[in-house]
């Protein structure tokens, strides 16, 4: 089974929070679902190092990455991923999809309301259950 690690940047600004969608997918349970922007780890980068990258090239958008909120790991029919979700924050609400179709800043309350992707959904319970 092909196993990948992943880093996901849970970006706030003013108590908000970025949720992108995916377009179409070879795999259809990925397909369409929303998730937090990020990607998977390069050989040598740190986590910091891969969701700044990650983040500039599908958001144009620069980042300060905070502290680490949650490591989840999530078995698809056709793979593992490990994700590694870390708090992050942008100076301004400013964004540039390059890769995915729609983009939107949700409160915590608003989070469940969207399709997410089945790694992502004890993510997004985290962050609706936090504090702040
Ligand atoms: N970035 C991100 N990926 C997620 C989330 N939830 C989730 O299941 N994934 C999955 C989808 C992808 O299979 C994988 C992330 O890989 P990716 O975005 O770098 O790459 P990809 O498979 O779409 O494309 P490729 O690089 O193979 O062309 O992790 C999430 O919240 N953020």
């Amino acid at each position: 089974m092909k196993y990948i690690e992943v880093v996901a940047a849970i970006i706030r600004h003013k108590e908000k929070y970025l949720c992108v969608q995916r377009g179409v997918n070879k795999y259809p349970y990925i397909s369409h679902k929303y998730e937090f922007p990020g990607g998977k780890i390069e050989k040598g980068e740190s986590h910091q190092q891969a969701l700044r990258r990650e983040i500039q090239e599908e958001l144009l958008m620069d980042i300060e990455v905070k502290e680490h909120l949650h490591t989840v790991e999530h078995r698809y029919p056709d793979f593992t991923i490990k994700m590694y979700a870390y708090l992050c924050t942008s100076a301004n609400d400013e964004y540039t999809l390059t890769e995915h179709i729609h983009g939107l800043w949700l409160s915590k309350n608003e989070l469940e309301r969207l399709d997410w992707a089945a790694a992502d959904i004890p993510i997004v319970q985290g962050i609706m259950r936090s504090k702040g």
